[in-house]
């Protein structure tokens, strides 16, 4: 289990997140919503090892992995899918994947061919633009590019910030059905989005983040709809508020 407990943490003397905790579970997607500017970049980017916890710990399968390089995190498995899909987009695509095993120890790596059947395999359009640059690719085929580059790693955890931003509204079930059967293999997904309703019928389980904190958290079999995460969203929680069927 990857495992946030307690965690501070922001830019120099400012606090951005106050004692978040959280969990994400192998084999759920866990989503967490929450308005512009709530701190959830903060806390994927403070998981990954790029921003140092003021307090608190991440523990992932019992490791306390806070205070570790984002490399050495990336090794033990937890890969982070930045905002505004971070390809290399002078890199052909064929590369582009073949970078997504660069953390892993060379005799762990899979043959190439073996990955990219499997990343073709998914998104087909890749394998018909593999010699191209990544910049060639719009911006939903260079998010699918981003996820694919952290799959093909193995992690056990992926931690991604808004992959369905800026996205034609057809793509985004894509993207989103990717990433939940990445969860019926066993991987934890921590899927940071801004809008609710296509995420929320994929979510195993749903937070809301509000001013650097998590003010709510449940199952999705406890979460009445749509309305209710929205109030939550807006800061307007109050109990029993929809009986939207989210399913
Ligand atoms: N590099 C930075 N230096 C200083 N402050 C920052 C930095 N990045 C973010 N912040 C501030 O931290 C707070 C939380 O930002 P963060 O990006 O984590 O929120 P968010 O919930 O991810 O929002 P968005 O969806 O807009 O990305 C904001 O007040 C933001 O201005």
């Amino acid at each position: 289990m990857l495992q946030v407990k307690d965690l501070s943490a922001g830019y120099g003397r400012m606090t951005v997140l106050r004692d978040v905790s959280l969990h994400v579970e192998p084999g759920q997607l866990s989503l967490l919503l929450g308005p512009n500017g709530a701190g959830k970049t903060t806390l994927l980017s403070t998981m990954a090892g790029l921003i140092k916890p003021q307090s608190g710990t991440v523990e992932a399968e019992n490791d306390v992995i806070s205070g570790w390089t984002p490399e050495r995190v990336a090794r033990h498995g937890v890969r982070l899918v930045m905002q505004g899909h971070r390809v290399f987009p002078e890199t052909s695509v064929e590369d582009n994947i073949r970078l997504g095993q660069i953390s892993v120890p060379r005799k762990q790596r899979r043959p190439e061919r073996e990955i990219f059947d499997e990343a073709f395999g998914v998104f087909d359009i890749l394998g018909q633009k593999r010699r191209q640059p990544a910049r060639d690719l719009s911006g939903g085929q260079q998010q699918m590019l981003a996820l694919v580059q952290a799959w093909v790693a193995r992690p056990k955890y992926m931690l991604c910030d808004e992959p369905s931003m800026g996205l034609a509204l057809s793509l985004v079930p894509e993207i989103l059905a990717f990433l939940k059967r990445r969860t019926a293999e066993g991987m934890g997904v921590l899927l940071v989005e801004q809008s609710i309703d296509q995420p929320l019928r994929f979510a195993d389980r749903v937070m809301v983040m509000r001013h650097g904190e998590i003010g709510f958290d449940r199952d999705i079999a406890d979460v009445e709809g749509v309305e209710q995460i929205t109030q939550q969203m807006l800061g307007q929680a109050s109990a029993g508020s929809s009986t939207n069927d989210v399913r």
